[in-house]
């Protein structure tokens, strides 16, 4: 019989966590969360509110620093680096340029008010990787064709609706052409007849295999994309599976008792 696979480090999962633990002040958030994604994969985290959710979202890209454990994207580790035996957190400038590497989409889109849509875009190119500006250009005019909005180029974030500043804000988080997409909610502030719009642009990246983190209410979404559904519960991963496991047959009396509040 033939043995096992060699391991290369495609089989790696693209994001690792362990032992990851946040508190502010008093308040333990995150309890030493392990988890790990594998490149490809579409990861809903669902859960209560103040389930600790986005705080574990913002730790992969350290935009909150854990108080313990190990955050690893492709392999290099997230916000420290290791010397002498010990973790020292890394410069602010390579702590930027590690989370360059990693799009976010947030709830409120949070688009620059003063620049054109074509500018956000190329804004980090241009700035962070010091791209020229003629090939960040078309990069960012394909993109913005990508999330049908190329003719909106021009226009600033005011004139565009919510669906659209949000389809903006995933094209400027594809611009640095990241690895892995990292998204908050990006919904949640969304009049419902412009949830639609922005949903189909996350399954058409889905279906092109990009390695999605997702915070989401949309259960419909969860159901029909993830790979795979975490339900967060006090700041821990109660269960995790594969849509179909977690939301029609979960476990955990929690995890019933939250999906019978959102289904
Ligand atoms: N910067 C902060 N300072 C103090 N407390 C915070 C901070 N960020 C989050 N918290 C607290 O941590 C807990 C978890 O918040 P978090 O936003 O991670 O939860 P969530 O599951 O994403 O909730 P929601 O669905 O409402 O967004 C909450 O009690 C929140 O008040």
């Amino acid at each position: 019989m033939a043995g096992p696979e060699p391991v290369t480090a495609r089989d790696e999962p693209l994001v690792r966590l362990t032992g990851v633990r946040k508190r502010f002040g008093d308040h333990q958030v995150l309890h030493g969360v392990d988890l790990e994604v594998a490149r490809g994969e579409v990861l809903c985290l669902i859960g209560a509110s103040g389930s600790g959710k986005s705080t574990l979202l913002r730790c992969v890209n350290h935009l909150e620093r854990p108080n313990a454990g190990r955050v690893y994207v492709g392999g290099e580790l997230i916000g420290y680096e290791e010397r002498g035996g010990r973790l020292h957190e890394l410069h602010e400038r390579r702590i930027r340029a590690q989370r360059a590497r990693i799009g976010m989409v947030f709830q409120h889109f949070n688009l620059f008010p003063h620049l054109t849509v074509l500018e956000n875009v190329i804004e980090a190119p241009t700035r962070v990787n010091r791209q020229p500006r003629e090939p960040a250009t078309r990069a960012a005019r394909a993109l913005l064709d990508r999330v049908g909005l190329g003719d909106k180029v021009n226009a600033y974030p005011r004139s565009l609706s919510g669906g659209q500043q949000q389809r903006v804000a995933i094209a400027r988080g594809l611009a640095m052409r990241p690895e892995l997409m990292l998204f908050d909610e990006p919904t949640s502030a969304l009049d419902p007849e412009l949830v639609g719009e922005v949903l189909d642009v996350m399954r058409d990246l889905a279906a092109g295999g990009m390695t999605m983190i997702v915070v989401t209410h949309e259960m419909g979404f969860a159901r029909e994309v993830a790979t795979r559904v975490a339900f967060m519960d006090g700041g821990r991963i109660l269960e995790q599976g594969t849509p179909r496991q977690v939301l029609a047959d979960p476990r955990h009396e929690r995890t019933r008792s939250f999906l019978s509040k959102v289904l």
